[in-house]
């Protein structure tokens, strides 16, 4: 057996996590091709590198297929019900800052705040016989935000990707995204509610609490926790 670290398999978030780990004694690197999803770990013996998409690394820890996963709290919290039963988060790694928002048009000057935002929604479905959309790929986690802020007249609408173009593409009417620098938003006339997002986002070192663990898998962990000061 070994440990299993699942690691986001591309972009900033991989190069971030090679970094984070690597400064900490622990090298993380891809191997073959570049685009061979394969990895290796130096530094540490029986630890297995798992390259994974960061959405499916959620999944991965709460069945037990991996020991340990780098993944956004973001998507940890949207795709596992009662998350903390079945992850513990280990570190918050400093990067992957990202907030999730209720964004609406810039030239809605009436609507700010939540409170606005179901005034508007319900003279919406006034109006035009049909609640208000709201495009999204984090339906849990922006449900329980809108309910929890009084908004009721909205219907969610599914948006994997470029979920800022849905306004113009007259798909929604508003969306719930994430958002770092913002640039996203302001280039698609949008503007996020006044109120405190949804969540405040980051890159987060996981410990899977369902993985089962072999003698030898818990000296590999403990060591490995050791290095990264854990
Ligand atoms: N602009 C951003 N700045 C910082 N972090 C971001 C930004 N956009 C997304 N993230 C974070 O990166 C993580 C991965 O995002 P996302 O689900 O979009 O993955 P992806 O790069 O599309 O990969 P995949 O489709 O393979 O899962 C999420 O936790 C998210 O919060
Ligand atoms: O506030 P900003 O710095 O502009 O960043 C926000 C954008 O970054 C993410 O998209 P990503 O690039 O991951 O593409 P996606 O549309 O496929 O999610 C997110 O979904 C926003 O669209």
């Amino acid at each position: 057996m070994s440990v299993k670290l699942g690691v986001p398999s591309k972009g900033r978030l991989m190069e971030k996590t090679f970094d984070w780990f690597g400064a900490r004694g622990v090298t993380l690197s891809r191997t073959g091709s570049d685009r061979e999803y394969a990895g290796a770990v130096a530094g540490v013996d029986g630890v297995d590198l798992v390259l994974l998409s960061a959405g499916e690394i959620p999944r991965e820890l709460a069945s037990g297929r991996i020991h340990l996963g780098v993944t956004g709290t973001d998507l940890v919290r949207e795709k596992l019900v009662q998350w903390d039963q079945k992850v513990e988060p280990l570190a918050e790694l400093g990067f992957g800052h990202a907030d999730l928002i209720v964004a609406v048009p810039a030239a809605w000057v009436d609507v700010d705040t939540l409170d606005d935002l179901d005034a508007a929604a319900a003279a919406f479905r006034a109006r035009h016989g049909h609640r208000l959309r709201i495009a999204t790929k984090y339906h849990r986690l922006v449900r329980d935000y809108l309910r929890d802020g009084g908004v009721a007249d909205y219907r969610l609408v599914d948006s994997q990707g470029a979920t800022e173009g849905t306004v113009a593409n007259l798909t929604a009417e508003a969306i719930a995204d994430i958002t770092s620098t913002g640039e996203t938003l302001r280039a698609n006339h949008l503007k996020p509610l006044s109120d405190p997002p949804v969540l405040r986002s980051q890159a987060t070192l996981f410990r899977s609490r369902r993985a089962p663990l072999s003698g030898d898998d818990r000296a590999t962990l403990d060591a490995l926790t050791r290095l990264l000061d854990l």
